[in-house]
This record gives C-alpha cells, structure tokens and sequence, in this order.
C-alpha cells in the first residue's frame, strides 16, 4: 500500500535518511523530507517535532525520524499527545510496535544498524497493521 510519510533526522541519522526517503520515493510512496539536509551538528528537536506534529495532524500516515541511538528523536515526538513513536533495532521490533503499540512513529538508531536492517525496519513498519483487540484498551490508556 503506497502511504504519505514524513521523514526526518539529525546529521547521525541524515546518511540513512537519504538512502530511505529515495528507497521509499522509487517505491511510490509520498515522502516528505523535514531535514537535516547536510552532516553538519545539528539538534534532533529542531527535526523530530516538526515530523510528530505533522503526525499528529494526521498530515501523514506515519513518521520516520533517525538519530545516533533513535532515543533523543524517540523521546522528543513523544511529547506530542498523538504520538507514538516506538524505538526499533530489528524488523521483529518493528512488527510489535504496529501489531501491538499501533505506532506511528517509527525511530532507527542510524548508528547501530546497517542500512539493509534500516530498510527492512522500515518495509516492517509501513506494511504491518494494528492487531487491535486485547491491545486496542491498552493503547487507549497511554494518554494521561
Ligand atoms: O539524541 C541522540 C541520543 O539520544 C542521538 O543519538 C544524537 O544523534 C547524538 O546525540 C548526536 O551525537 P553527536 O556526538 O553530537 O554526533
């Protein structure tokens, strides 16, 4: 299924996002790129809240943000009360948090994955639906 998506990173994860957002585009996806645009030093906040607040005005079907570790982008669109952004290593990890965490928000530590993993956590992450039932209260009970 083609989805619109909205991407973004600081300069650890800019390598790996250049290499999604093409991957993503050639596959027929609407991607849009909210930066950064180069390796220089740059702070994740300045690009993960743009990417959730788009999210979380349903602007998109689903957000890719990239760092060093993915926690300081992960941390940061979870700020955002229609955010779910779920840290993902694996493409296991990331069938788990749309199967049962309903995600929307997926967030891949650049430097601690290769790029074929970056790939496969993102093919995962687009393509696996919530399960709903027993996780549907769940998820529900997350906002406070
Ligand atoms: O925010 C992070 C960790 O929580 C990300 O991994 C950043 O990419 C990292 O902190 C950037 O580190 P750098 O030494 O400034 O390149």
């Amino acid at each position: 299924m083609k989805q619109t998506l909205a991407i973004g990173s600081d300069h650890a994860g800019y390598e790996f996002k250049e290499v999604l957002k093409k991957w993503l585009s050639d596959n027929g996806h609407i991607v849009k790129d909210f930066g950064t645009h180069s390796l220089d030093s740059v702070d994740y906040p300045d690009f993960a809240h743009p990417v959730a607040s788009a999210v979380e005005k349903q602007e998109f079907d689903l957000g890719i943000l990239l760092c060093g570790s993915a926690n300081g982008v992960a941390i940061t669109a979870n700020k955002h009360q229609g955010i779910r952004a779920a840290l993902c290593w694996t493409d296991e990890i990331a069938s788990l948090a749309r199967q049962h965490n309903n995600a929307n928000i997926v967030c891949i530590p650049a430097r601690f994955v290769s790029e074929d993993m970056a790939k496969k956590i993102t093919e995962t992450f687009l393509s696996i639906p919530f399960e709903g039932g027993r996780h549907e209260k769940r998820v529900d009970k997350i906002s406070c």
